[in-house]
Order: C-alpha cells, then sequence, then structure tokens
C-alpha cells in the first residue's frame, strides 16, 4: 500500500486526497449506525489521519464525536497532521477516552504501519473500548492485527464490527483469525488510480473466478472424451476404498473424459458395487504401462492409500511420466520430515500437494507453524519442493511455486468433514487433465469445492459433493 500511495501520488492523486476519500469511507459507514455520541480513537500515524477525517465529516452530519488521541496531537505528521488541523472538535488524550453511554467508537488508532504489540495508553483504550459493549468500526484493520499474516501482533487486538479497508483487501482480512476480528468487512474506492495499483504488481489475489477462469477449458465441439482427459486415481487397499472412491466421482464431475481406478482385486469389487462411469482397472504389475499407453493427464495418489511401499511406488511411478500428479493424505506420512526427498520425487513434473494443517506440519517440520503466516509458509513450502500448495482450512491457501497465491474465503464451515479432502484432490485432477494450469486448476477447484458446500448447506457429507457440482458448473458458465 506504501507502493500505491506513491504511485497515486506520482500519477497526480496525493496522499492527503486518498485520505479524504478513506475518511470518508469511514464516515459512511458510521452513518449506518443510528448513533448519535461517537468517540474516535486516532493513532499517532495515516491510520489516525483518517479517523481525523471521518471525525470532521461525522460532526457536520450532526454527531457527537470526541475523538481521543493517543501521544501529542502536535507530533503528527504530514497528511495526518493536515486532517488533524481540520477537526476543530472536542479531543482529549487517549487516556482519558470516555467510554460511558458512547453508541459507536471508530478505530483509527493503527492500520499498516502497526510495528510492535499494543501497550500502554493504546492497549488500555482497546481493552476498554471492547469492555464497553458499543460497536466498534475499525479502519483498515482492527488495531493490533497485523494486515499481512492475519495475525495479532501481540496479545492486544481489536475486535470490530465492520472493518472499512481502501483500494484492495489484504491477506489478514481474509486469513483466519484475522478476518474474525474484522467482522464485515468494506472494501472502499479511494480513487487510487488503476495503474497505480497495477504497478505493484501483487501476487496474491482473493480466490474468485476472476483469477483463473479464463484458464479452465471449455469442451471442444470437435473433441472427445480422451481429448477431455484422463484422470486415474490409485485406490485404497481393500476395506479402504471410500476415499479414493470419492476423488474419482470428483474428477469426473470436474469435467475429466474419463476416471479410471487403479487398485487390487479385492479393493476394485468394492468400487464395483457402487460406480458404473468410472472404470476400474487392476493394478498387477504396477501401474506404468497403463498410464503411459492410456495417456493418463492427471493422477490421484494418497487419499485411502495408506503409507506402505505400495504407495511409494505408485507414485514413483505416477511422477515417472508427463503426468500431472496430486499428492494427498498418505502421501504426507510416507515423506514426513522429507520434503527434500518430496522435491526430488516431483523433480520437473508439475505436482499439487493438498496438505491439511496437520499433514503440512508432518512434511515440513513443526517450525512452519508460527512463521511467518499461512501464506508465507505455503508459498515457502511451494518454493522449497517445486510445487503446487493447497493449504487447507477456512482460509484455504493455493501457492504456485512463482510466488503466486490465492486465498478462499467461501468454504462453509460444515465442509469440515470427514471424505471433504478426497473431494478437493479428485477435483483438482479433473480439471488438470482437461489441461488447466497447476496453480488456476487449484484455485478453481478450491473455490467450486466451497461453493459446492454452500450449494449443499447443513448435513452435507462428503458423497454428496460431486453431485452438486454441476450445478455450481452451470451457475459459473452462466455468469
Ligand atoms: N494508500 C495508502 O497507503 C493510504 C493509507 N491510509 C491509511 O494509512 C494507514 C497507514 O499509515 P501509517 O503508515 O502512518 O501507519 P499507522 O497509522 O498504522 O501507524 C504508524 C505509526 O504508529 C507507530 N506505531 C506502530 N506500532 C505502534 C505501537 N504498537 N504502539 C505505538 N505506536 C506504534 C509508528 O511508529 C508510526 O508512528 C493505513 O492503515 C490507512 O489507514 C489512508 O490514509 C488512505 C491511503
Ligand atoms: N472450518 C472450516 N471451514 C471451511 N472449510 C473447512 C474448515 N475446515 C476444513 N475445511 C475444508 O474441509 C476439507 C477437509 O479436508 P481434509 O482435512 O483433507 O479431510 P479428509 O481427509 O477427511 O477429506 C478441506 O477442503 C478444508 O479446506
Ligand atoms: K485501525
Amino acid at each position: 500500500m506504501t507502493e500505491v500511495d506513491r504511485a497515486s501520488a506520482a500519477e497526480g492523486v496525493p496522499g492527503a486526497a486518498l485520505m479524504e476519500r478513506a475518511g470518508e469511507a469511514v464516515a459512511h459507514a458510521a452513518l449506518d449506525y443510528a448513533a448519535e455520541k461517537i468517540v474516535v480513537l486516532a493513532g499517532p500515524g495515516a491510520n489516525g489521519g483518517d479517523g481525523f477525517v471521518a471525525a470532521r465529516l461525522l460532526a457536520e452530519a450532526n454527531r457527537a464525536v470526541v475523538v481521543a488521541v493517543l501521544g501529542d496531537r502536535a507530533a503528527l505528521r504530514g497528511d495526518a497532521a493536515q486532517a488533524a488541523a481540520g477537526w476543530a472538535g472536542p479531543t482529549v488524550r487517549l487516556e482519558d477516552a470516555d467510554f460511558a453511554r458512547v453508541d459507536l467508537i471508530i478505530d483509527a488508532l493503527f492500520g499498516a504501519g502497526l510495528s510492535r504489540p499494543l501497550s500502554g495508553a493504546a492497549a488500555d483504550a482497546v481493552l476498554a473500548a471492547q469492555a464497553c459493549g458499543a460497536p466498534i468500526i475499525a479502519v483498515d484493520t482492527p488495531s493490533g492485527l497485523d494486515g499481512a499474516s492475519g495475525h495479532p501482533i501481540g496479545d492486544v487486538c481489536m475486535r470490530a464490527d465492520v472493518t472499512v479497508t481502501f483500494v484492495r483487501l489484504k491477506p489478514g482480512h481474509i486469513l483466519l483469525p484475522g478476518r474474525l476480528l474484522c467482522g464485515r468487512i468494506v472494501l472502499a474506492d479511494i480513487g487510487a488510480p488503476a495503474s497505480a495499483v497495477a504497478s505493484v504488481g501483487a501476487r496474491v489475489w482473493l480466490n474468485r473466478p476472476a483469477v483463473w477462469r479464463d484458464a479452465i477449458p471449455e469442451p471442444s465441439i470437435a473433441g472427445h472424451k480422451y481429448s477431455r482427459g484422463h484422470v486415474a486415481v490409485w485406490s485404497g487397499p481393500e476395506l479402504q476404498t471410500g476415499a479414493s472412491r470419492l476423488s474419482a466421482l470428483a474428477a469426473l464431475r470436474a469435467g475429466a473424459g474419463a476416471v479410471t481406478l487403479l487398485g487390487s482385486k479385492a479393493a476394485l469389487k468394492e468400487h464395483a458395487a457402487h460406480l458404473t462411469a468410472i472404470m476400474l482397472r487392476e493394478a498387477e504389475d504396477g501401474w506404468r504401462s497403463f498410464l503411459d499407453q492410456r495417456k493418463v493427464a492427471a493422477v490421484v495418489v494418497g487419499p485411502g492409500a495408506s503409507a506402505t511401499p505400495d504407495t511409494r511406488r505408485a507414485l514413483e511411478e505416477a511422477c515417472a511420466g508427463d503426468r500431472r500428479v496430486v499428492m494427498d493424505a498418505d502421501v504426507f506420512s510416507l515423506f514426513a520430515g522429507d520434503a527434500e526427498g518430496l522435491g526430488r520425487l516431483i523433480g520437473e513434473g508439475e505436482a499439487v500437494l493438498t496438505p491439511h494443517e496437520g499433514e503440512f506440519k508432518r512434511v515440513f517440520g513443526e517450525d512452519a507453524d508460527v512463521a511467518p503466516s499461512k501464506l508465507e509458509r505455503a508459498r515457502a513450502a511451494a518454493a522449497r519442493v517445486g510445487a503446487t500448495i493447497v493449504l487447507k482450512g477456512p482460509d484455504t491457501v493455493v501457492a504456485s511455486q512463482d510466488g503466486r497465491a490465492t486465498i478462499a474465503d467461501n468454504a462453509p464451515p460444515h465442509l469440515a468433514t470427514a471424505g471433504a479432502g478426497d473431494v478437493l484432490a479428485g477435483l483438482i485432477a479433473g480439471l488438470m487433465a482437461q489441461g488447466a494450469p497447476v496453480f488456476e486448476a487449484a484455485s478453481a477447484a478450491v473455490w467450486l469445492h466451497g461453493e459446492a458446500a454452500n450449494a449443499i448447506g447443513r448435513g452435507l457429507i462428503a458423497d454428496d459433493l460431486p453431485g452438486a457440482l454441476p450445478n455450481v458448473l452451470q451457475s459459473l458458465a452462466s455468469q
């Protein structure tokens, strides 16, 4: 955002103009509340400046506004000093802020410039604001939240009802727990020129169809089933076949022209009792020749597979040809603590890894847990193994080894159900087999998976997900 600020100024939109519009957006959100008495908490930087602008506009709209300032008002610099100069109403020290009978609080303490944990008067004010029960509108980010990681920077952090942010969402608005601390998010256009925004070359996007839809191929009228892509799924052993079956069904629903499950005869008999459109093939002497001869474009290995030598061999065979490979579940047990080994196996091939947090730690180590954010952990892991990483959860991150990433916010909590991850692995393979580039295929699959869960609603079980895809795909096509 600092770069956007600079580029905007170079294009003739000065910081003061951006700040005026930012304050306007905050005041606009505040006017949604029937609030008479409003306290604006103003910090020492531009976030506080936005607060002073909002205070002026709200006073002009006949609200009773008090600005409570952290530190010395005379110490404000630049645009913030100018904004403060435009405020002629009541001002108190932050320590003296009175939260009794206040109807609304505007948190303009810290935004993008937060550099250390809240302490002293700032921390006390956040706790008192929180305790008084009035609704809270945060300017840019709830104070105390790191907008890059989505984690509070210390022990004290505001929890807002509404967060008004500017120009673009920041990762911390979408990643947890940040999303929960922001409340409803309002993204305001404050007049930064599109070229100024584009000039910073952001490589992280909220996961929406606009990011990937042009990369997902439409079936050709002149095509046939094999030109739509053939997916192979490595079956789990007897009495562990459900997970791979879910992957196979999802791959077919995603639009792969053909899907084959490969496994032992006993396992295939179980599949045969459930499946019709999906082909079954006994993997007697490995499956390399089948993959080569039948031009399999994408392979899923891991769901229900067990961490056995057979699964390792299947994975090696999958990686040996010019195929795209989705690795899930038990692959991460096979490579526990051995990210380098996994990276060597992937080599120059195209692979997608779909770990949840536990599996991620298993492969990439415990220290991958905290530092520095889910987004950066996924990006670092992607670069380390040379693959696309889908780090799952309520804020699934898809990270490519080239640094691009998407963050999803559309999955409902009831998607956290056994087998949902197996469906996702198959969806990714189904899209990749049709020729979608790996990063876009993985991002699209994550979004479609979330939308399918939304379409089903409560009571969802993983078996329902493949069947919900046609409606989701159809409405995407007609958007
Ligand atoms: N394009 C832009 O960049 C725009 C930015 N705007 C606002 O500018 C904000 C960023 O402004 P700044 O960079 O001035 O940063 P902030 O206003 O977030 O805070 C910076 C100041 O706080 C101090 N500080 C940091 N952590 C502290 C702590 N824990 N305790 C006490 N002091 C602490 C810093 O030393 C610095 O003086 C954004 O969040 C947004 O609200 C808007 O005015 C609109 C345009
Ligand atoms: N709280 C949550 N809200 C939304 N989606 C979630 C949540 N927790 C997990 N998920 C999603 O549910 C799926 C679970 O996958 P996974 O953990 O691999 O389970 P399984 O191995 O049983 O299939 C993933 O797509 C994940 O992103
Ligand atoms: K703030």
